[in-house]
């Protein structure tokens, strides 16, 4: 998961291979409720692990359910007739699925809770929910703004006698959450008599209530569905655990791989996208989504568990739609239509507006940013796309902290202008796919522009390790530490008994194409071997400059080197990195200090280490490794005629790589169409 402040995605090209998609979250959490309602245990398969479950898993726990999770199943031990003693506080994060449910079970449930989230959950209206149980008897309290959370059920007596002889009542158009988190909760009061739910109003997003059927049909509850309007639980009604439940991938998930198979030209050799997870037959609404997509040019097919999606119609057509139906999915629509052929129109969208954020103004400000012309209306959204490739512009997309417009927007990369996209708080993403941005780079290639490198050289202890580490770390990108690669065949050279010198240079250069090199997590693994220590003696970089200036060492390991540009983005810090390996690199740092700047350091870094050295000893070593580098035949240490120089005698670490980011910034196109 990518924790930077922002994501840059390079222009990307095309795409081809296959995706695995995480859980549904409607399914995951619906389904982690109805077990800790039921009794027994039930094994919950492939559970979404997102922010959103982990606010609900947190709630159950401390509600008193044991939660034990052991390969990838989790086991929920429902309450039966337990209750929390004590008065009880729950975080709801921006969770929906969560607050809704959650407030209507509790309430059916008894005891004394408190029920908060972030502040956007104070924004996201909860009151015809908490009407409706009020109607019912319930006690139920806002702590802050009437109809929004912060909540108080004070029920510390128990439920009161709920008034069951009539139907309950419940709006249908504002969110569907509300009559599913009745749904979910009135069989705990459904006994001796049926419990009837009537709508007031058009009920929005009706597969979503799909959902909550068929789900509370696997937990042993028969609602029967009177033409979307009445629902009746019947009397005698009992949560019973199914045992084991698979939850199927995320529909919604799936529209921007979707939509990524519809955009990207197929890569070569392969067939567009295979979607992993979800298939035709899902019982999410969402999955309609694909016929929105076919509608605009893609190409789908599938089964059970699968989807094939490739690009057929060029541009894509647009589409005027009705998308109440798939109303999360219906927001990658919005920027599929940045590549139709005309005016898009999305209808039926009122429900966006108290989502995660107001998705319609969200949505219609960060397209335009883009270069697309749109109109928001209260319902609708109207987007027509850039007129011309030029007309296209580099925007940095403000997320909202909504995952959604995070994860669709990350398709904008595919413009015809070959732009790369900023997306704000990558980390938004973890509500529902912690691990999309990883999922796409598995399968996208980049534009001409390619994967972009930063390359960082500079003589012995200047800091380019450290630097470089922060700048890959503050950039969510890649780290190439090529030092560590001769490190390791100077190791490797060692282990193999070979004296290292031009004597031994081919069978050095064959260890060193063939070692089994791993880096992994920060540490560095020859043959399944952690050895990043070993490397790090000033005897192993002794021996790393002494293999490094052999010419068949250095070609043996540039296949190597090359392999860590992968997307989004590389730094690469080493002696020949901008002047060899990656020398059309877009920022080249040229790394320097004193020598007796760079000896101290060296020491210090020694001290840390428990190993004392003298600083003559140490200057005059890494003087007479500079000397090496800087004089051998191949690739020799020297800063690349269009290199940046940066001497950090005088700089602390941060000022350094402040610096570096700052440079980088500046050849970034964001900044100026940011404003635009
Ligand atoms: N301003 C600074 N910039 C970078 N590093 C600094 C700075 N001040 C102190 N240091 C310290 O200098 C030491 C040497 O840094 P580092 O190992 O990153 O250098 P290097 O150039 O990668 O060395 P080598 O060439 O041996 O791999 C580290 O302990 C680092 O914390
Ligand atoms: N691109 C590079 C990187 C390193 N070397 C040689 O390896 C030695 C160890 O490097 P460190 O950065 O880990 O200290 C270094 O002294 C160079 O001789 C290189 O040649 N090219």
């Amino acid at each position: 998961m990518y924790s930077t402040a922002f994501l840059d995605i390079p222009a990307l090209a095309s795409a081809g291979g296959s995706v695995q998609l995480p859980g549904s979250k409607s399914i995951s959490n619906r389904v982690l409720l109805l077990a800790a309602l039921s009794s027994g245990t039930t094994a919950v398969h492939d559970l979404l692990d997102s922010d959103d479950t982990r606010v609900m898993l947190d709630a159950l726990r401390a509600l008193g359910c044991q939660v034990a999770l052991a390969e990838g199943t989790t086991r929920i031990t429902g309450l039966g007739d337990a209750r929390p003693a004590a008065a009880l506080s729950l975080f709801m994060g921006n969770a929906g699925t969560a607050m809704r449910p959650l407030t209507a079970a509790l309430a059916l449930l008894g005891g004394d809770y408190t029920l908060d989230g972030v502040a956007r959950m104070r924004e996201r209206p909860i009151g015809d929910l908490v009407d409706a149980l009020r109607q019912l008897g319930c006690h139920i309290d806002y702590l802050g703004t009437e109809g929004f959370p912060p909540l108080r059920i004070a029920q510390g007596a128990g439920v009161p006698a709920l008034a069951l002889d009539r139907p309950v009542r419940v709006r249908g158009d504002v969110s569907s959450q509300f009559l599913t988190a009745l749904l979910m909760a009135l069989p705990l009061a459904a006994k001796s008599q049926d419990v009837v739910i009537e709508v007031v109003g058009e009920l929005i997003s009706k597969p979503y209530i799909a959902i909550t059927l068929a789900l509370l049909a696997r937990f042993g509850i028969a609602v029967t569905n009177e033409n979307w309007q009445r629902f009746r639980i019947p009397a005698g009604s009992r949560y019973q655990s199914p045992g084991s439940i698979h939850v199927e991938a995320d529909a919604s998930s799936a529209s921007y791989f979707i939509a990524l198979g519809a955009i990207a030209a197929s890569a070569r050799g392969q067939k567009g996208i295979e979607i992993h997870g979800v298939g035709l037959n899902s019982i999410q609404g969402d999955i309609r989504f694909i016929e929105a997509a076919q509608a605009m040019g893609a190409q789908v097919s599938g089964g059970p568990n699968w989807l094939r999606v490739e690009r057929s119609t060029w541009p894509l057509k647009a589409i005027d739609l009705d998308c109440n139906h798939i109303p999360d999915a219906a927001m990658t629509l919005a920027v599929m239509a940045l590549y139709a052929d005309g005016t898009t129109v999305l209808r039926n969208i009122a429900s966006w507006r108290v989502k995660e954020t107001d998705r319609i103004a969200a949505m219609a400000t960060e397209l335009r940013k883009l270069g697309a012309t749109t109109e928001e209306g209260p319902d609708f959204l109207r987007i027509t796309p850039p007129a011309t490739a030029q007309a296209w512009r580099a925007a940095s997309i403000h997320t909202y902290d909504d995952h959604r417009v995070a994860m669709c927007f990350s398709l904008a990369a595919f413009n015809p202008a070959g732009l790369p996209v900023r997306i704000e708080d990558p980390r938004c993403v973890a509500k529902t796919f912690p691990d999309y941005f990883e999922t796409l780079f598995a399968v996208v290639q980049p534009a001409s522009t390619g994967v972009p490198v930063i390359c960082i050289d500079g003589p012995t202890a200047s800091g380019k390790g450290t630097v470089a580490a922060k700048v890959a770390q503050a950039l969510g990108y890649h780290l190439l530490d090529s030092g560590s690669i001769y490190r390791a065949t100077g190791l490797a050279a060692r282990q193999a008994g070979l004296a290292i010198g031009a004597e031994h240079a081919e069978a050095i250069a064959d260890l060193a194409r063939t070692m089994a090199l791993r880096f992994d997590a920060g540490r560095v693994l020859l043959a399944g071997v952690d050895v990043s220590d070993a490397i790090r003696t000033e005897q192993a970089g002794m021996d790393a400059s002494l293999v490094s200036a052999l010419p068949q060492v250095r070609t043996a390991v540039v296949a190597l080197q090359l392999g860590f540009r992968t997307l989004p983005g590389l730094v690469a810090d080493g002696r020949d990195m901008g002047t060899v390996i990656f020398p059309a690199a877009p920022l080249k740092v040229y790394l320097t200090a004193s020598a007796a700047c760079r000896a101290e350091r060296r020491r210090q870094q020694l001290l840390a280490r428990g190993i004392n050295a003298k600083i003559a000893d140490l200057r005059a070593d890494l003087e007479a490794r500079d000397a090496r580098d800087m004089n051998r035949s191949v690739a020799p240490l020297k800063s690349a005629q269009d290199a940046l120089l940066l001497d950090n005698s005088e700089l602390t670490i941060e000022q350094a790589v402040a610096q570096v980011l700052a440079w980088w910034q500046q050849r970034q196109p964001f900044a100026r169409s940011a404003a635009g």
